[in-house]
Parts: structure tokens; C-alpha cells; sequence
């Protein structure tokens, strides 16, 4: 379901279950967009912070987030999510969001699978279901949870694995990921590349901010909201 007035995708006019007609092959039709944003601005106080930005993904697609400190990337990604208001423009989705904010996320006092019971829970999914995929999702970035440790005594690197899986246990179409990686080590950072196409290939649509330059040839498409000429002064 588009959460906002769709604008109306040009019907596709094939018959169905067609890959070629009228005697020439005829591209398979592209995956629906699943988040489009439109004429994005976003003004603090008078400081303008986004400019007209204009974004599509489709589903099947990773996209990456690019720009310098300050550009705007994780407020676009907030406007996205739906967490703050565009000044102005639109954002269209189709299908459920996953958000992995860039810190906080998670809970000094609460253990890993008090994280997946509490955010799975929040997702729609009964207890065993949210400890399984938390638990699976841990082994794919290889992590074992122990049972008894809280949060707060995890490293830094293993706080931001929980965070990005609390971010998948829903299985949502569309997961938007404000640089996820922020201490893996590199054996970790392999595996979440290894996550991220595994999402993917199952029509998933993903959004990461990254400052990582080679995570680009990982990638379908880039964002760059780098501001340029006299964008730079705003
Ligand atoms: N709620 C807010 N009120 C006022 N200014 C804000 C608010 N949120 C963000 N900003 C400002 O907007 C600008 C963009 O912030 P944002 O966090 O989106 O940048 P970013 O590109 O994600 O930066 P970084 O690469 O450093 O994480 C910054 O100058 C920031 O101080």
C-alpha cells in the first residue's frame, strides 16, 4: 500500500505472463519503487539544510547515502522514515520501513534477546518467531549473544550489530540504515555486505548512509547530497 497519493506508475500495457511480444523482445517490467522522494527541502529555523533533493529505489535495490558532515543525510533518511516533516516536498513508500538510526537504538539494562523479544514484538511477531530471526541474524554477522550480558557491557561494535538486526527482525520491503557499520571490524563488515545482497536478492529495497567510498561498486545507485556551489553557504 502507498502510504501517500500515488502518483500513478504508467500502466503496464503486456499481456500478462509475456516476456516478448509482437515479435521483439521486450524488457522484463522494472520492480515497483518502493520509496520516492520529491522536491525535498528541509529548513532548520532559516538554515536550509536539504535543497529540492529527488529520490527513487525501487524494490531489488541497495542505494547508497553520500555527503560530507553536515549535508543532510541523516535527516534525509529521518524524512524518509517518516520521523520528522519535509518543510517541504513529498515522500512516497510503498511497503513497510526497518530504520537503523545512526546511535542509540538500544537498551543499557536489556539483553540482546530482550531486544529481539521487545522489538519483535513491536513488529508483529510472537516471541519464538523474534528470537529465532534475532538469533539468526546475530550467527550471519558472527555473533553468538550470551544470554545473560546487557547491553551496556556489549563493545561498541557488537551494540551497532544489535542495532542493525533489530532493525531486520520485521522483515519490512524498505530498511533505511544510518551508517550501519560504525565499529564492525572488517570479518564483520564483509558479512553485513553479505546480509545486505542476501535482502536483496528477496526483492528487499535498502537505504545506507555510508562515508565508505568503496562501498560504491555495492551498490545500485547513489545519493549525493554533497552541497554544491551556492549550496555551500546555506
Ligand atoms: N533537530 C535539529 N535542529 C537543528 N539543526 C539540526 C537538527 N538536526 C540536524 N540539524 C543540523 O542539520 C545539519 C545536517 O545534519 P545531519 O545529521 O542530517 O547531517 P549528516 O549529513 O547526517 O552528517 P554526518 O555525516 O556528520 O552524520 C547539521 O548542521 C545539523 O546540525
Amino acid at each position: 500500500m502507498w502510504t501517500s497519493q500515488q502518483p500513478g506508475e504508467a500502466p503496464d500495457r503486456r499481456p500478462p505472463g509475456t516476456a516478448s511480444w509482437a515479435g521483439g523482445n521486450v524488457a522484463a517490467p522494472a520492480p515497483p519503487v518502493r520509496l520516492r522522494a520529491t522536491g525535498i527541502t528541509k529548513k532548520f529555523g532559516r538554515r536550509e539544510v536539504l535543497s529540492n533533493v529527488n529520490f527513487e529505489v525501487r524494490a531489488g535495490e541497495v542505494a547508497a547515502v553520500i555527503g560530507s558532515n553536515g549535508a543532510g543525510k541523516s535527516t534525509f533518511l529521518k524524512i524518509c522514515a517518516g520521523l520528522i516533516s519535509p518543510t517541504s516536498g513529498r515522500v512516497e513508500v510503498n511497503g513497510s520501513i526497518g530504520y537503523c538510526p545512526q546511535a542509540g537504538g538500544t537498551f543499557d539494562f536489556l539483553r540482546p534477546s530482550e531486544h529481539f523479544v521487545l522489538f519483535g514484538r513491536g513488529d508483529g511477531l510472537n516471541r519464538d518467531t523474534a528470537l529465532t530471526r534475532g538469533r539468526e541474524m546475530a550467527a550471519m554477522l558472527g555473533w553468538e549473544p550470551e544470554p545473560k550480558v546487557q547491553a551496556r557491557h556489549l563493545s561498541g561494535g557488537t551494540r551497532q550489530k544489535l542495532n542493525v538486526i533489530l532493525s531486520t527482525l520485521g522483515g519490512h520491503d524498505i530498511l533505511l540504515l544510518d551508517e550501519p557499520y560504525q565499529g564492525f571490524d572488517r570479518g564483520t563488515y564483509t558479512d553485513f555486505w553479505e546480509v545486505i545482497w542476501r535482502l536483496r536478492d528477496t526483492g528487499r529495497t535498502i537505504v545506507v548512509i555510508t562515508h565508505m567510498l568503496n562501498t560504491m561498486d555495492r551498490v545500485d545507485q547513489v545519493l549525493d547530497l554533497t552541497p554544491t556551489g551556492s549550496e555551500r553557504n546555506r
